[in-house]
């Protein structure tokens, strides 16, 4: 599967992780950045990252910053991104089962790596349920 990834300084290390996970598993992995932990705007690397999401360039996306907060607001603006922010296993399966989100969004001063890998793996691997859910993804975007 193609799956971007990118963030912020505060989810730096968590992408690095998660990215060389992800690649071990034969995902191929596109880092939208950052690439270092230097102070930076997490706007930067998450538009352009949905943007590629948007375009059929990339199926999925990991977004991570400090709280989850900052880049899954960034995502959710673009009209073909559905980001949910996950912080436990049962919410990462329902934002796929239920949303058919497109985005996961992690908080990395909140969550253990090792968890924020385990939802990431929840995520990729869980469907979409449709059924009754189907209208109400459909009616999220904006006319
Ligand atoms: O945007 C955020 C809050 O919703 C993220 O958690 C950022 O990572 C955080 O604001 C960064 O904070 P810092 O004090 O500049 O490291």
């Amino acid at each position: 599967m193609k799956i971007a990834i990118g963030g912020d300084h505060a989810g730096y290390a968590y992408k690095e992780v998660i990215k060389a996970h992800l690649e071990a598993q034969g995902h191929e992995v596109k880092d939208f950045g950052p690439y270092s932990e230097e102070s930076c705007d997490y706007p930067d690397y998450v538009h352009p990252l949905a943007d590629s999401i948007e375009a059929g360039d990339n199926e999925l996306g990991v977004i991570i910053c400090g709280s989850g907060e900052g880049v899954s607001m960034v995502a959710n603006k673009h009209q073909g991104i559905r980001a949910g922010l996950c912080w436990n296993s049962e919410v990462a399966a329902l934002t796929r089962q239920h949303n058919n989100a497109n985005v996961i969004a992690l908080p990395a001063r909140f969550i253990a790596v090792e968890y924020a890998v385990s939802l990431v793996d929840i995520f990729v691997s869980t469907e979409f349920e449709g059924g009754r859910h189907e209208n109400r993804v459909n009616k999220i975007a904006c006319k």
